[in-house]
């Protein structure tokens, strides 16, 4: 999506200075939790309105849907609204969601306040958190906890059913979705 930063160059996951994603891109990450490896496979789903047909049949098999929006664009925040009606219409109600405020190493231009994103993600039964993908800042930390997440909502049998999803890949998936569209 033009903007919000769900590309994380620093760690490894996605190559620096990549432009727009195109459709839909794959990668995968390994955590490591109390000496246990988890892998984790991410779709990072194009935000242009064009690719939306793409996008949501990806969200279906999704174990969990990272969401983020950029703080110093708070058009990019009052769109997610919107993203949660696709989220409610295309992935499983039992799916785990992350708001991610992206670009804290831009704080001085901040146009939506921590509070007033924490409120609106509590509202929404969401997990939040502030990162910079630029700085690496909480990048690892989101991965982390979403891992952790997914590994205790596993050993309570409640994760996503994906087994038969017809999408690359087999087990935990997470979805990178955008926050909105400045076409
Ligand atoms: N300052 C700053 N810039 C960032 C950060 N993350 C991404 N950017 C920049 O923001 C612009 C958009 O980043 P992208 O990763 O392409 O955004 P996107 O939301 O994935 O966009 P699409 O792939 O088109 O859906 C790029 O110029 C990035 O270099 C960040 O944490 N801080």
């Amino acid at each position: 999506m033009p903007g919000v930063g769900r590309n994380i160059p620093n760690q490894g996951l996605f190559p620096p200075g990549q432009g727009a994603t195109i459709g839909v891109d794959f990668m995968i990450k390994t955590v490591e939790i109390n000496g246990e490896k988890v892998k984790l496979q991410i779709w990072d789903t194009a935000g242009q309105e064009r690719f939306r047909s793409i996008t949501q049949s990806y969200y279906r098999s999704a174990n969990a849907l990272i969401l983020t929006y950029d703080i110093t664009c708070e058009e990019s925040f009052r769109c997610l609204p919107e993203w949660l009606r696709e989220i409610e219409q295309y992935a499983s109600n039992k799916v785990i969601t992350v708001l991610v405020g992206n670009k804290i190493d831009l704080a001085e231009r901040r146009e939506v306040s921590q509070q007033r994103a924490e409120e609106f993600s509590e509202a929404q039964d969401m997990y939040y958190l502030e990162t910079s993908a630029k700085e690496s800042d909480n990048v690892e930390k989101l991965f982390l906890d979403l891992a952790c997440r997914l590994i205790s909502e596993a050993r309570q049998n409640t994760l996503v059913n994906n087994v038969s999803s017809p999408l690359p890949g087999e087990g935990k998936s997470i979805s990178y979705l955008t926050c909105c569209n400045f076409n």
